[in-house]
């Protein structure tokens, strides 16, 4: 079992990350808590839920089970979670525990970060992505029109990863977590950028999975630890997410995966860091590697200018300017306003770019 230690300016947890830990909760909660209450969705409440309750020894353990995906990070859900934690007499000495993906975790940790102003939370993530989502405590729901926008920066009390759990998944959130790995790469270390695009996501063995993740991991946590807040490195986390996070808001929170909108977003940062800075980045590599890992990169009737409007609502924004996160090269990115004018230009060569590969790949 590997054990990270992340150590915020709000507090200090641990990532647990090892086969078949789920088994064992009891030696994970950091202390003593009045009642449990479990929130999963309803696929990994299938796979899941009975055994982890089975693992708790404690009296009073409750569970909610909401309907999986993108749409659940909602009002709603979030209202009703907090009717369940009233209705199972919550209170503040309660824990939660997010068990499942990313909606999971950022929802029951908004939950958390909220019921009586706040209760402890564990996260144990069920998904490769969510080695992203469930450190570093932003936790938050969606509004219509703008990805994460109503939300907290809350860390967990510990979290909990039990790396046995990704057996279950499918191809398509086997490729949403990578969008995010190659994110960190990109930020952070060529080398893990080359192993990723070295990998071949159909035949991934568990060492390598397992390794690659805990590089995730680590990279995520270093960032956390000197940036809880995002006053300044923590935005390089939201590279590829200015346009990625536009995108799934336009075509429909849960039409496509979260990494997958990312991974189209980090192809259009890297044509932007072409221009701007005058370089040649690896776009061509990582967009071979996308198609050969079957990344849908096909857009349509996307409308620019709907486009730039939501993408103003990126947190990074400043006085409807917007920021991008850019690489000078890889593992080396920077924060850069870009006008208008500039984006929409931007927008308009990437988006018949990313027309060409689909003919191409249909060429085939
Ligand atoms: N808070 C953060 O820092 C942060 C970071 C990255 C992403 N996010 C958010 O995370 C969300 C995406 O997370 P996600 O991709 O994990 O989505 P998700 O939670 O919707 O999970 C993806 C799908 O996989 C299923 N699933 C989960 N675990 C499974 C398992 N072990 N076996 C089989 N199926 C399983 C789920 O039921 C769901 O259908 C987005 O909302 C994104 O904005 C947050
Ligand atoms: O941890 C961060 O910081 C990130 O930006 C990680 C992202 O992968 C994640 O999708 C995050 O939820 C985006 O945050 P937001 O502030 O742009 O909503
Ligand atoms: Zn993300």
């Amino acid at each position: 079992m590997k054990v990270t230690k992340v150590k915020s300016a709000s507090n200090s947890y641990h990532v647990y990350v090892g086969e078949n830990i789920r088994c064992d909760l009891n030696s994970y909660l950091p202390k003593d808590y009045s009642s449990i209450f479990i929130v999963t969705d309803e696929i990994v409440a299938k796979h899941y839920l009975e055994e982890i309750k089975k693992s708790i020894s404690h009296k009073h353990v409750y569970s909610s089970v909401i309907p999986y995906g993108e749409k659940s990070k909602n009002v709603n859900t979030f209202y009703q979670l907090h009717t369940d934690a009233i209705e199972f007499g919550l209170d503040r000495q309660s824990l939660i525990i997010a068990l499942g993906g990313g909606v999971v975790g950022d929802v029951a940790g908004f939950v958390a970060a909220t019921y009586m102003r706040g209760v402890d939370f564990i996260q144990m993530p069920t998904t490769i992505l969510a080695h992203d989502s469930s450190v570093g405590g932003k936790v938050a729901i969606n509004h219509e029109q703008g990805k994460n926008l109503i939300g907290n920066f809350y860390p967990p009390a510990a979290v909990v990863y039990d790396v046995q759990t990704l057996q279950t998944l499918n191809d398509k959130e086997i490729r949403s977590g990578y969008a995010e790995l190659i994110k960190e790469a990109l930020i952070q270390d060529d080398a893990f950028f080359q192993s990723l695009l070295a990998s071949d996501l159909s035949s991934l063995t568990n060492d390598v999975l397992a390794n690659q993740l805990n590089r995730g991991i680590e990279i995520k946590a270093s960032i956390v630890e000197e940036d809880e807040r995002e006053s300044g490195v923590r935005k390089y986390l939201n590279l590829g997410h200015t346009l990625g996070h536009a995108l799934e808001s336009i075509i429909g929170y849960g039409v496509r995966t979260h990494g997958e909108m990312v991974a189209i977003g980090l192809l259009f940062a890297i044509r932007v860091s072409e221009k701007v800075f005058s370089i040649k980045l690896p776009y061509d590599q990582l967009l071979q590697w996308l198609n050969v890992n079957a990344f849908p990169i096909q857009l349509t009737n996307i409308n620019k200018q709907q486009v730039l409007n939501r993408m103003k609502l990126d947190k990074k924004t400043v006085n409807t300017t917007i920021q991008m996160v850019l690489l000078k090269d890889i593992a080396q990115p920077v924060v850069v306003e870009i006008s208008d004018e500039d984006l929409l230009n931007y927008l308009d060569s990437f988006l018949k770019e990313i027309e060409n590969n689909v003919n191409l790949r249909m060429g085939e």
